[in-house]
């Protein structure tokens, strides 16, 4: 399938097919947080959104990036969200870049959010339910974050099919400007084990779909047919 790599700076128009690649740490975030039960998660603009929805609602939670603050409910840390129940809820995201990929798009009629986490699921979705070219938002460093890139590659590879190694991949996010400032202590909201968390190869099996309801932009999770060992 033609597809092509493009930072937020760079979009323009609506892509037919969107997959907005954010592994350190947005996107790797709203997988485990569907894996301790949350059933949806509402993309936010600003944190003031982000409260603004929270307050709107009975039972809503609210996750920033950066230091825990007043009124949000989890930060944006594999780590430190794995150990939570959210069972039913619905959480309200803001980041820096993932979520900021994500709503750049959210017009387009097809798009998914991804990391390695999810990414055979997501190759596996794009092969079989998506047609035309596929524009993969790199969200890190505008467009050059090595981390996301080397995602976005690895599941355009698998996306066409043959049995495509992900250690050199893995390898490349995990040598990335993002994993050293990870791991070095440069990010607030941090877990030690968050980098490890962020390279685990298909740790969920199911990938992750954004669709616009009701004016909010809405991830959801989507299951996938079993992957076959020729997209792992
Ligand atoms: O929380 C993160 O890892 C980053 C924040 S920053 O870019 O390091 O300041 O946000 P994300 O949108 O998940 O890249
Ligand atoms: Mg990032």
């Amino acid at each position: 399938m033609d597809h092509h790599f493009v930072g937020i700076p760079e979009l323009t128009g609506v892509p037919r097919v969107a997959v907005v690649i954010d592994v350190m740490r947005a996107f790797t975030v709203a997988a485990w947080a569907f894996s301790r039960g949350v059933e949806r998660i509402v993309l936010a603009s600003t944190e003031s959104e982000a409260l603004a929805l929270k307050e709107s609602r009975s039972g809503w939670l609210a996750l920033k990036d950066g230091a825990p603050a007043a009124g949000f409910d989890a930060v944006n840390s594999p780590g430190l969200l794995r150990s939570c129940d959210f069972a039913g809820r619905t959480l309200v995201q803001k980041t820096t870049a993932g979520t900021v990929g994500a709503l750049a798009v959210a017009n387009a009629p097809l798009v998914l959010c991804a990391s390695f986490v999810v990414a055979g699921p997501t190759a596996l979705f794009l092969q079989t339910k998506a047609s035309g070219p596929v524009t993969f938002v790199v969200t890190g460093e505008g467009g050059q974050a090595d981390e996301d890139l080397a995602c976005a590659e690895y599941i355009g590879q698998s996306m066409a099919g043959g049995d495509v190694e992900a250690a050199p991949y893995i390898h490349r996010a995990r040598t990335s400007r993002a994993a050293a400032d990870l791991a070095g202590g440069l990010r607030s909201g941090y877990h030690p084990d968050d980098v490890d968390l962020c390279l685990e190869i298909d740790r969920f099996s199911f990938a992750m779909m954004a669709r616009q309801e009701e004016s909010l932009t809405v991830l959801r999770p989507v299951a996938v047919p079993d992957i076959p060992s020729s997209i792992r």
